[in-house]
């Protein structure tokens, strides 16, 4: 934001003093009333403010006329005091530049201390505030350092007159100009501050070193310009539309307020200058006009207008105070005149040159510290590439939880494996329980035996001598026959039960049918080995082509059941019939569900199975025979109990296999 505005001037009229008073001086100044306005002689100007002798109380100048540059101080603006007079009108005494710390003297600067370190309370919540002073005077053309550690270290030994006496001899500071035509100097001490008792510390101790030297005019005449400087540092801390700058930065204000007590002009003639006082006071009102030359080219409008040249290297003093008058600064210049008519002349010399500085147009910027500001900016980046560079080396948080995650899936992983482990041991305990349960079943199969036995009127002893023990036997035999059938198929080279083989090798499946038993023609081209190991195809191309269709299709339908499966149906056809009492006509259905559960794989329909029971009876009708016959040449009837158990469980035309081992 940029403000164009004018120097603002006061006149400060001092009240007569007692060396006029006690030569008679009157005031030839007059104030209009009400007004900023003052007359001398046949003159009249016009001001901003005017205080003293009938115009404001000098006492309001601060509140007036600085205040409102510490306000500005605070927003980031550049701001000058200058005060401006002959010597002894009350220059210093206005600046408070003669401050002692013992609470003594007042003026603009004590003020302005007390006002910042109130504002710096206000604000400490908001702002991170750095607050530096230092104090330089120009004497005779030369810039020098009133805070150097030099002169405090004599100042502590009491020696004040060596200290200014040594101040004369220290080495004068350079004024440089910076790359954006600002002017610095050159290892000036900027003392950082906390409080107001350190500030008021150091602008006594450089009040303290400022030369100064009794002259006719002025006892003690100021015979340096000294400029106090404060700078503020701020950086906004809390939330809101101050806390960073449009492209992001943060916003941190540094401003300057320029302080400056000017040597007066004098006339050698009056001050009774000669030797050392004559030069000071040559070199005093040569950086006066300078000034003075300044301040008419800034003030004269034609000029400004056509840009012309404003010398401000004609002096230390106006290159010091280029900011300050017509730059980038709020300036306010108190134009200090003695009210004496002794002094006429000198005051109205000093309110025409007032009157000009009105006419100086500066043009204050809020101060962004840009090196502070982007210095700032590659901080945060950097914090930024480092999060991101401890990223992507697996140092962050983002990578722990990864090898956390790594880590759990590990640990399910081998929980994983524990729990298949401990699903094998169930299965196994779950088979070991099966085969208890049926063994138990068996259990209670044979009870159930006993149990009906008694109902039909046998003695418990007779059970258990006979009954029990012999269907028990048999159950035993049968699974016996059944293991010795699997046997001698295995084993068996004859060929007893099939002709037709048109290779001529024998079957060793002894459940394969006759070749004279039309219904089972499906067998003779089909063997199926209990394993499946030696599962083979017997199927002729001759018998193949004589086949017809539709018993083709039976002989797929058949092969549903595997050799294992008829082996199972015999032996569930006994079971169901001992454990129901039924043989499976009666309940065909029922036979089929309690056969299902044991021939899973097969799922076959209840016709299926009827077929296959067919022809296991005609397959165990012809083993039988050739057992009996070939071995032992007995007949079936010679165990007329057998048979008729095995006539109630196949039916009418039942055989007893198991008896062909005689
Ligand atoms: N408003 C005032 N009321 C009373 N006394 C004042 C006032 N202003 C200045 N004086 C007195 O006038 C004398 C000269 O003042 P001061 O030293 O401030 O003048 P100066 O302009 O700084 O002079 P120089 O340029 O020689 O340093 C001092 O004795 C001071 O006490």
């Amino acid at each position: 934001m940029e403000s164009t505005e004018c120097v603002r001037v006061a006149v400060n009229i001092r009240p007569l003093i007692t060396p006029e008073l006690l030569n008679g001086c009157t005031d030839c100044i007059t104030v209009a009333p009400k007004e900023p306005q003052v007359h001398i002689g046949s003159h009249t100007f016009t001001y901003d403010f005017v205080y003293g002798n009938a115009g404001y109380p000098c006492s309001e100048i601060y509140n007036h006329c600085v205040a409102p540059l510490v306000d500005a101080l605070f927003k980031g603006y550049n701001a000058t005091v200058l005060a401006y007079g002959q010597t002894g009108s009350g220059k210093t005494y206005t600046m408070g530049t003669n401050y002692s710390g013992d609470g003594t003297n007042g003026g603009i600067i004590p003020n302005v201390m007390e006002d910042i370190f109130r504002r710096v309370e206000t604000t400490k919540d908001s702002s991170e505030l750095l607050i530096r002073v230092s104090f330089i005077e120009i004497f005779k053309e030369e810039v020098f350092d009133l805070l150097d550690s030099n002169s405090s270290a004599l100042l502590k030994n009491d020696s004040c007159v060596q200290a200014k006496h040594t101040a004369l001899s220290r080495a004068p500071i350079q004024i440089r100009e910076t790359a954006s035509g600002g002017i610095t100097l050159a290892g000036v001490t900027e003392a950082e501050v906390q409080t107001k008792e350190e500030m008021g510390s150091y602008l006594a101790q450089g009040s303290l070193c400022r030369a100064t030297g009794s002259t006719n005019m002025n006892s003690q005449s100021s015979r340096s310009h000294a400029i106090f400087t404060i700078t503020l540092e701020q950086k906004k801390i809390a939330s809101g539309s101050c806390a960073t700058t449009e492209d992001g930065g943060e916003d941190i204000l540094c401003a300057k307020l320029h302080l400056v007590d000017l040597a007066g002009s004098e006339r050698a003639k009056r001050t009774g200058a000669d030797g050392m006082r004559l030069k000071e006071g040559i070199h005093i009102n040569k950086g006066l006009l300078a000034l003075g030359n300044v301040i008419s080219a800034l003030g004269d409008e034609k000029k400004r207008k056509e840009g012309g040249h404003v010398p401000y290297r004609d002096s230390k003093l106006t290159r010091l105070l280029q900011d300050s008058l017509g730059g980038n600064s709020k300036t306010v210049m108190i134009a200090c005149v003695s009210p004496a008519d002794t002094n006429a002349e000198e005051t109205l010399n000093t309110l025409k040159y007032a009157n000009r500085a009105r006419n100086i147009q500066n043009k204050a910027v809020i101060n962004r510290d840009p090196a502070t500001a982007q210095m700032q900016r590659m901080r945060s980046k950097i914090e930024q590439l480092q999060t991101e560079l401890l990223f992507y080396r697996g140092d962050s948080g983002a990578f722990d939880e990864l090898q956390i995650l790594k880590h759990k899936i590990s640990l399910l992983e081998v929980s994983n494996r524990e729990l298949q482990n401990e699903l094998q041991e169930r299965r196994v305990t779950s088979e070991h329980f099966s085969k208890r349960a049926y063994d138990a079943q068996v259990e209670k199969d044979k009870h159930i035996m006993i149990i009906e036995s008694v109902r039909n009127g046998k003695s418990l002893d007779e059970i258990e001598s006979c009954q029990s023990e012999k269907y028990v036997s048999k159950i035993q035999e049968l699974e016996g026959e059944l293991l010795h059938i699997k046997s001698l198929k295995k084993t068996s080279n004859h060929q007893y039960l099939d002709d037709s083989y048109d290779d001529g090798t024998r079957s060793n499946n002894v459940l394969l049918p006759s070749s004279n038993e039309s219904s089972d023609c499906e067998d003779k081209v089909i063997d199926v080995t209990v394993k499946g190991t030696l599962e083979r195809k017997k199927v002729t191309k001759q018998a193949r082509l004589s086949k017809p269709k539709g018993k083709k299709n039976k002989l797929v339908k058949d092969r549903i059941f595997s050799e294992d499966q008829s082996l199972v149906i015999l032996q569930e056809i006994i079971t169901f019939h001992l454990v129901k009492g039924k043989t499976y006509k009666d309940d065909l259905s029922g036979f089929c569900d309690h056969l299902k559960p044991k021939i899973i794989p097969c799922q076959p329909t209840e016709a299926q199975v009827k077929e296959k029971i067919m022809n296991l009876r005609k397959k165990y009708k012809k083993v039988t025979s050739f057992v009996t016959r070939g071995e032992n040449g007995e007949d079936e009837s010679v165990y007329p109990q057998d048979f008729q158990l095995w006539k109630q469980i196949w039916g009418d035309d039942g055989i007893l296999p198991y008896k062909r081992r005689g």
